[in-house]
């Protein structure tokens, strides 16, 4: 079965986890979180007292880093080795830290090739693949491409509602800075030709997950409707060179 990939990038609190998450389960696809191998990446270095500042131990990390993912959406899942770190990335001295490891183009290259890997793997009809550079370097032929934005004003009042007891001036700081090092790598504040602009400044949770839905449909309904015209020129072709047999 042709697998239906769909790219999703944004900037930080964009929603991207949480709306891809809702839209992959009413759509009965796999469901990737890209940023979560990243922070999983930053976490193990933390654990192995491994220096981010430069890049030859984070490098050397990529070898012993014995990562795996949940991409069923209702079943999501974070492991290092034994460990279920499924919060733990989540933990501000990880994200703190997440832009320097995500920096090295090494671990790029090594993540990117892991991310094609489970892509290939999907027992579903589709996928929506999630993060910074999907749209643009890890699925560039995707199915359906999608930017999601949102003000910084929205992304940082929604990303300072789930922190509680972190000062919102703070996480507000932080993720504008974490935008800022992280565009330095790769550009996902603007659409690269042939992708979809979602701005949810507006819309609210549903609404959003819905419109990611209905673009999906929209581009699978289109693939069909190809796919039978396909067929049916073919039938005529066949018929056309069919030796008449009175
Ligand atoms: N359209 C929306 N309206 C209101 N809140 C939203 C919307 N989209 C996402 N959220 C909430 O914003 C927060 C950040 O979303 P998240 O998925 O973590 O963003 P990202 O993965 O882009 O950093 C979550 O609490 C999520 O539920
Ligand atoms: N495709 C991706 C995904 C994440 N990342 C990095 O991983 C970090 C964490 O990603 P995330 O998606 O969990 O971040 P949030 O937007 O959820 O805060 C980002 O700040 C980037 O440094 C990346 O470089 N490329």
């Amino acid at each position: 079965m042709n697998t239906t990939v769909v790219a999703i990038d944004g900037p930080a609190g964009s929603g991207k986890s949480s709306v891809s998450k809702a839209a992959a389960a009413k759509l009965g696809f796999a469901y990737l979180d890209t940023g979560a191998a990243y922070r999983a990446l930053a976490w193990f270095c933390l654990e192995r007292g491994i220096d981010t500042v430069g890049a030859d131990g984070i490098t050397d990390a990529l070898s012993e880093f014995d990562f795996s993912i949940g991409t069923d959406p209702d079943a999501y899942f974070v492991r290092v080795g034994g460990d279920d770190v499924t919060g733990d990335i989540r933990e501000p001295r990880v994200t703190k830290i997440v832009s320097s490891v995500a920096r090295v183009p090494e671990v790029r290259s090594y993540l990117v090739a892991l991310f094609r890997k489970i892509m290939a793997g999907v027992p579903n009809g589709g996928i929506i693949v999630e993060g910074r550079d999907i749209t643009t370097v890890v699925a560039p032929d995707a199915r359906v491409r999608i930017l999601l934005t949102a003000t910084e004003e929205a992304r940082m009042g929604r990303r300072s509602a789930e922190l509680t007891g972190v000062d919102a001036s703070t996480t507000a700081r932080e993720l504008s800075s974490r935008d800022a090092q992280d565009s330095r790598v790769v550009d996902f504040m603007n659409a690269a030709d042939g992708v979809t602009t979602i701005d949810s400044t507006d819309l609210d949770f549903e609404q959003t997950v819905q419109a990611v839905v209905g673009l999906v449909h929209s581009a699978v309904d289109k693939r069909g409707a190809v796919d039978k015209h396909r067929e049916a020129d073919k039938h005529s072709a066949v018929d056309k060179h069919r030796p008449h047999n009175p």
